[in-house]
């Protein structure tokens, strides 16, 4: 038996919208795997009763699919389902990292963020590795259709959580069909910022460089109460916030000493919305590892 720990991440990170994600501290999901004849999933933990079990409809199953590697595969879900914190990422990331050492198979973790995008086409019909990469490598990643580059960053974080759910499918019918110039070149210019600011593990850089005229605009209708959290998390000391993935999770950028701050103003904030919320207070982690 195999049992790997795969970590929670954030994808887009705003202007980075489907090429730029990171991993999270916390939480992750726990997967562990034995061979079989062909492959069956059970699912415990936060959320589960809204996850799958059929291999042809879970992450988990086309990744085993992929690697030819059936298996006994059970799911522990530290990572909520429909959270924007990429959570059938998480799975497929834990679940390739498993089978590719169950059976032998010989992958680099580079090769694998392919194979476990072959689950995320299952939950929202496209193989994104915006949340896998970062699963797998851990760090910062920028995953575009050469392959995957990543760096290690050390960045505090808030990721916090509202009692709503948005799936990625819905969020992605929202998004425009077309940008102007105008936006293009203030969002290269944001990327570029973000980017060296990973480089640099600098807070102030990384959240000024999280702007995005595009895509967060229109999420932003989704999740009710996102202007006044994503205020208050300013006001309380945050470098920037931003949508985390597909939402309903908000991403705030913040210095090590600002961390409980900005969770309390945001968690405060959903509440005058209406909405529970929680917050985790965490930092860019490591990647998938074998427990
Ligand atoms: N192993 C799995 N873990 C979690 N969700 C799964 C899994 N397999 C299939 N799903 C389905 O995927 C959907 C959740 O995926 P979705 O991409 O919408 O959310 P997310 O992974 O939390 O968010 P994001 O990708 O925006 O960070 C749910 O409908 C869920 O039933
Ligand atoms: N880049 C993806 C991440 C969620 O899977 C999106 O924002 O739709």
């Amino acid at each position: 038996m195999i049992t790997v720990r795969a970590p929670a991440t954030s994808a887009n990170l705003g202007s980075g919208f489907d090429v730029f994600g990171v991993a999270l501290g916390r939480p992750a999901d726990v997967v562990r795997v034995e061979r079989a004849d062909e492959t069956t999933i059970d699912v415990t933990g936060t959320g589960s009763q809204y996850i799958p079990e059929n291999p042809k409809k879970n992450t988990v199953g086309a990744v085993a699919e992929a690697l030819d590697a059936p298996a006994h595969i059970r799911i522990d879900k530290g990572v909520r389902p429909s959270s924007g914190l990429g959570s059938s990422a998480a799975s497929a990331a834990a679940a390739a990292l498993a089978l590719n050492e169950l059976y032998d198979r010989g992958r680099t973790r580079e090769e694998l963020v392919s194979v476990a995008a072959k689950g995320e086409a299952v939950v929202s019909g496209e193989a994104h590795a915006d949340n896998v990469a970062p699963s797998l490598l851990g760090g910062f990643t920028v995953a575009t259709d050469d392959g995957v580059t990543s760096v290690d960053a050390d960045v505090p974080l808030v990721a916090c959580l509202p009692d709503i759910a948005v799936s990625t499918r819905d969020a992605r019918g929202v998004l425009p069909e077309s940008t102007t110039l105008g936006e293009l070149v203030s969002t290269v210019g944001n990327a570029s910022t973000l980017t060296v600011g990973m480089c640099r593990s600098d807070p102030e850089l990384v959240g000024r460089g999280m702007d995005d005229p595009v895509v967060t605009p229109a999420r932003a209708a989704l999740i009710t109460g996102y202007d006044e959290v994503r205020d208050a998390a300013l006001d309380a000391g945050a470098t920037g916030v931003t949508v985390s993935g597909a939402g309903p999770s908000i991403l705030a950028v913040c210095r090590e000493n600002e961390r409980r701050r900005v969770a309390a103003a945001m968690v405060e904030s959903f509440g005058d919305a209406g909405v529970d919320a929680r917050a985790y207070q965490t930092e860019i982690g490591r990647g998938a590892t074998v427990l």
